[in-house]
């Protein structure tokens, strides 16, 4: 299973989080990776853990004020990016060019997407993993394995159906070991979680429990 800890814009210590990251995924020897705001993706890096970022727009290098590249985000150290994520939402041209522009700079990709009909849209596009989302259940304290479980083996099946080799990794409310191994057995092959971690009192702590069943 691969663990993908989303910092979103949360007020929480990158580098604490990273560098707890970082050690457990080196003594459990399950990935974990780790996506901080753009600004803080070098430093986030430099602590060693696997680092991506929250987006990349389609667009390389020219007039786009504001845009983040794909380019400059690699050069920082990120390997990975997630793309329209529930709170970054692109039109599906858009989510296409975010995965060129992500391929190009030879970043992972993976894509969000709210339900298994828009996993099966956003697989056909190519990317490495994608992500579904119930957005009524993110940043609640039920995991979305327990609440809705059928969109995850429903998620599996769509993608699945369009190009076998897109993994997918479900988030939502996922703050526990439990959680984890339950959406393993719904047939996930990683998860995507922010608060769970962002927002512990103990980010160690809590990597570790996400960690204990697998
Ligand atoms: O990117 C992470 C997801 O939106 C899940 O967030 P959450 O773990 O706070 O529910």
């Amino acid at each position: 299973m691969f663990i993908l800890v989303n910092l979103k814009a949360y007020p929480c210590d990158p580098i604490e989080v990273a560098t707890a990251a970082r050690d457990v995924a080196e003594e459990s020897g399950v990935r974990i990776a780790v996506s901080p705001q753009a600004a803080d993706i070098s430093r986030v890096a430099d602590t060693g853990v696997e680092t991506w970022a929250q987006h990349v727009d389609p667009n390389g290098h020219g007039s786009h004020t504001g845009s983040t590249l794909a380019e400059a985000v690699a050069e920082a150290g990120a390997v990975g990016t997630l793309i329209n994520h529930s709170e970054k939402r692109l039109k599906l041209a858009d989510i296409d060019g975010s995965v060129q522009a992500a391929e190009r700079a030879d970043l992972e990709t993976c894509v969000c997407a709210n339900n298994p009909a828009q996993i099966g849209a956003v697989s056909a596009l190519g990317p490495d993993s994608v992500a579904v989302e119930p957005p009524e259940l993110i940043g609640g304290d039920v995991s979305v394995a327990t609440a809705d479980p059928g969109i995850v083996t429903d998620a599996v099946d769509a993608a699945a159906n369009v190009d076998d080799d897109v993994d997918v990794y479900c988030g939502a409310g996922i703050s526990t070991g439990d959680d984890v191994v339950t959406a393993e057995e719904l047939g996930a092959s990683g998860i995507l979680l922010a608060s769970g971690v962002a927002k512990a009192d103990d980010p160690r702590a809590a990597l570790e429990d996400l960690v204990s069943g697998l």
